[in-house]
């Protein structure tokens, strides 16, 4: 009888001890239901109608949504979103990220009674906490409402550009895919261009290829977030290749979400094989039960071997919205830890 593994020697097998590195996370997602609970206390909000037995409960895209306003809502001062940023980035530095970018939406915190300005100061005050604690490094993106309409995009892309925080280095475009088109926010995305930002958008998650189409014509971002459903258009798959669009895959968020029935169904490996440049990435980890280290472990699971898991880290660092400075010292510590794991990173 052979001798069940070390927790170190199953968290290998399972992929979580790996150096990994997120691009697509949104802050207000990651907000864990304790955190949520104890802020609710405080302020005297009443969430039991989104948070069961210590689990978010929701049941379609829309209610998630509501369940997410939710959540965001019991955030209400700077310190607040300096312990949330804190808490994420230290739970995903336990896991062995040491790169992360959360999205920032200045329209939740809006919502919370705090000026954008405020928010995104306290987000930065947990980035440089985390940092200290664990060394992890992060950036924020600032985000667009998609629902909210254009105006909303467009005075988020105002706030990112203008005057630029040190740590926000993109802006992107979240909320409900299904609403409006990709045209509506050219606006937004060429103020966010103008100001040096990196760009990402969301699109082919809840809309089929056209809507990835459209978003890569009308807005012209590096990355996408999701993107998936490209994988129903060869031609659209064809097209990502050549153009290099990095593509922010969230495997736990599309099968929470009922975007594909199980995992056998999710396009990762055929997006792998294609050739597009994959990240793997958490979304809103909490609402959906995943982890970034549960991620790559389902990468494992559908078959991906560890030499292209370790690629999903490096091409989430090769595709960051950071300094070539801070680039050059996060590939030396991912080839570092991948030494470390017996597996140079692919093509390092
Ligand atoms: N999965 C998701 N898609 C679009 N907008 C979001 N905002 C938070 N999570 C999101
Ligand atoms: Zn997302």
């Amino acid at each position: 009888m052979s001798e069940a593994p070390s927790p170190a020697v199953a968290r290998a097998r399972r992929g979580g001890a790996m150096p990994m590195a997120e691009l697509h996370c949104h802050i207000e997602g990651a907000a864990h239901p304790d955190l949520v609970l104890a802020h609710a206390a405080r302020h005297g909000i009443d969430v039991s109608g989104i948070i069961r037995d210590g689990h978010y409960v929701w049941h379609d895209f829309t209610s998630f949504l509501a369940a997410y306003d939710l959540a965001s809502s019991v955030f209400r001062g700077e310190a607040d979103y300096a312990d949330l940023a804190a808490d994420h980035l230290g739970r995903l530095a336990a896991q062995g990220a040491i790169y992360a970018e959360f999205f920032v939406s200045p329209d939740h915190a809006s919502n919370a009674g705090l000026p954008p300005a405020a928010y995104v100061a306290g987000l930065s005050r947990g980035i440089e906490r985390a940092r200290e604690e664990s060394g992890i490094e992060a950036r924020m993106i600032v985000v667009g409402v998609r629902h909210l309409g254009p105006e909303a995009v467009e005075r988020a892309a105002r706030f990112a550009a203008e005057p630029r925080h040190p740590l926000v280095t993109g802006f992107g475009l979240a909320g409900d895919e299904r609403t409006g088109t990709p045209a509506d926010f050219a606006r937004a995305f060429a103020i966010a261009r103008n100001a040096g930002l990196g760009l990402t958008a969301h699109a082919g998650e809840l809309c089929g290829p056209e809507s990835v189409r459209a978003t890569l014509d009308a807005l012209k971002p590096s990355r996408i977030g999701h993107g998936v459903r490209a994988i129903e258009d060869p031609e659209l798959v064809r097209r990502i290749v050549a153009e290099g669009i990095v593509l922010e895959v969230c495997p736990g968020s599309n099968l929470a979400l009922g975007i594909y029935p199980d995992a056998a169904a999710h396009p990762l490996k055929q997006l792998v094989a294609t050739g597009a440049r994959v990240t793997l990435n958490s979304d809103d980890p909490p609402f959906f039960r995943t982890t970034l280290a549960d991620e790559y472990a389902f990468a494992a699971e559908v078959g991906i071997d560890a030499g292209t898991r370790l690629g999903f880290t490096r091409q989430a660092i090769e595709a960051a919205f950071v300094d070539e400075a801070t680039r050059r010292r996060l590939l030396e510590r991912l080839g570092v830890a991948a030494i470390a794991l017996g597996a140079p990173p692919a093509g390092g």
